[in-house]
Formats: C-alpha cells, structure tokens, sequence
C-alpha cells in the first residue's frame, strides 16, 4: 500500500504518497489506541459521490471522544479533506480511510504529553468479497473467539486496536474455507462480522442484532430506511446461531461489504443456498441510492467537486 502515486491528506495538508510516513515510535502503532473510518465514494449519476460523508464523520469525532482523543481539525476541515483525497487522486470510486492517531511525542500508557494527528487516505477497492459473492452469498463460520463486551473495548467508537478481534476471527474463518466470520457477544447471542453488521430474514421479516455488542454501522442504518421503503418491518432482537441456520436469508452490511448475501453458516445452507429475493431487493435499492439514480435520498450523496 505504500509504494504507489498519489496524495494523502495529513495533518492538513496533501503529502506525496510514499512521503505520509511516520516514526516506528509511534504510540498508537504500539498501543492501539486510535480511531479511524471506512467511508465509500462511488462513480455516481452527475459525478463522483461520498456516500454518507457527515454520518461518518459525525461518528469519527464520536469514536474520538469516547477514546478521548482530542480532535486537532473540525468536521467541516475533514468533510473537506475527505472530498479534496478522492477528488486530487482522480479517483472516480475509491475507499476513503480517516485515521487519528497519537503520534510519537512520548511512550507509555500515561500518554500526556501525546498530540493527536489525522490521515486521510483514498483508493481504489472494488467489492470487498468479491463480485460474483455479492451473487452468490458468502460462506460464514461462527468464530471461536467473542466479540467485545461494551465494557471492555468500547462498541460505539470504531477504534483500531479493536480489529485484533476481528483479524483473529477473520484469520480463522478463512482457514476454515469460509469468506467471514460470525461473532457472537459474551451471552453467546449473534452480534456481528468481523467488519459488518448482521441481518437475517425469517417469513418476510428482517432480523438485526441490536447495538450492544456491535458497531453502529452506517450501511445497518440505511438498511432499516430502504426496508421501510419496501415495506419491510426491521425487528432488532437477540439471535442465537441456530435461528440463523432455519433462517430464509441472511446478510452482512457495510461500507467495504456494502450488502453481501450470507449463502451458508457453519456449513448449513441458509434459504435456498445463495441471495434470497428481499436481500436481491434492498441490494439493489442500495446500489441505486449510491450510485445517484434515487432522487430521494440525493442527500445523502457528498459530490467531491463541489
Ligand atoms: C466491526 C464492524 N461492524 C460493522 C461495520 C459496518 O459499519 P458501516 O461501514 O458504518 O456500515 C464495520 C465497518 N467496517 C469497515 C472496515 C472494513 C475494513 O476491512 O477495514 C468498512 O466496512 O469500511 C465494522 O468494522
């Protein structure tokens, strides 16, 4: 990732690529503490779109202060930013990676005499698990390992050292010949991917673990929006494994995962063994609405060239 051309916001300005480096005593390399976000601008009907840029950035500054991180830029600075590192890339989609660290001022856990300091990275990545799986559904194992009780590493804030957990599930998952990982909170109830939230359909009705145990993704809350808008009831509840097994149709949502059809779980098909009839419907509801062909939710569109 690090040898290629382009830009990279940082710390207020744009640096070469290969130049946005910093010091192996970088305190969030070694302790983890530090926040980040994965946001998604798309080749969009009347130009290149960020899709749900204030949402993300809103929750950027919240992951921060539930970190209590100090931000050194306000959003409308790193809304900006975001638009300009898509935009002087001359990227027409692109991943867009926010990240606020501590730098390398000082070592130890005290940490106060560390200053905050911001990246923002875009490129391009096509779908996240591939393009045929946004088809053909996905192979999902229930992971060995729990996901994080809120006391413990906080759910609310996407902070970086929490993804050990879900590399560590995703590790598994995949040497297990599955695409993901399922992880479970610590009462053994469903709560989320490794990088995704978790939704299941049983008789026409949409299952959604609620948020105690998961990250408040942005995708999830589109999700509820569009099934409104098909006329879906969206049911948050706890949801054991099993009831996943006998469900009709499951899926993850996410900026990288966009919505991904869950074709089995722990080697048991679910529904009719790939993407079921509503997942086709809000995938493609998605899809439209990122892409700029629903005038509806033009607001949630961010156009870089503005
Ligand atoms: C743990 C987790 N749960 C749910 C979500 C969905 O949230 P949202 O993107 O707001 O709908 C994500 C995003 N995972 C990001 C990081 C993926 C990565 O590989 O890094 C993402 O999808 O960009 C998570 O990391």
């Amino acid at each position: 990732m690090s040898d290629r051309d382009g830009l990279i916001w940082k710390d207020g300005e744009m640096v070469p690529w290969r130049e946005a480096n910093t010091h192996v005593l970088t305190h969030t390399l070694h302790y983890g503490m530090g926040v980040f976000e994965g946001v998604r601008a798309y080749d969009a009907d009347g130009g290149t779109a960020i899709f749900r840029l204030e949402a993300h950035t809103d929750r950027l500054f919240n992951s921060a202060k539930i970190m209590n991180m100090p931000m050194p830029f306000d959003k409308e600075t790193l809304n900006a930013a975001q638009r300009a590192a898509v935009r002087e890339n001359g990227l027409k989609s692109a991943y867009i990676r926010p990240m606020v660290y501590y730098g390398s001022e000082g070592m130890g856990l005290r940490a106060d005499n560390l200053k905050t300091h911001v990246i923002i990275a875009a490129w391009e990545w096509g779908a996240y698990m591939g393009e045929e799986n946004l088809t053909k559904g996905i192979k999902v194992a229930t992971s060995s390992y729990t996901r994080h009780h809120p006391n413990i590493t906080m759910t609310k804030a996407k902070a970086n050292g929490a993804y050990m957990n879900s590399m560590l599930a995703l590790q598994e998952a995949i040497a297990h010949g599955c695409h993901e990982a399922l992880l479970l909170d610590s009462h053994g109830f469903v709560a989320e991917g490794s990088g995704e939230n978790f939704f299941m359909i049983k008789d026409g009705v949409i299952y959604t673990p609620d948020l105690s145990a998961a990250l408040d993704g942005i995708t999830r809350k589109t999700v509820f929006q569009i099934a409104k808008e098909l006329g879906y009831q969206v049911v948050e509840k706890r949801i054991t494994r099993d009831e996943v097994y006998i469900a009709d149709e499951a899926f993850f949502t996410g900026t990288a995962a966009e919505v991904t059809p869950i074709r089995e779980l722990d080697n048991r098909p679910i529904g009719c063994g790939s993407r079921g009839p509503i997942t086709a419907k809000i995938q493609a509801m998605y899809f439209d609405i990122v892409h700029g062909r629903s005038a509806a939710h033009e607001a949630w569109l961010s156009r870089v060239t503005k």
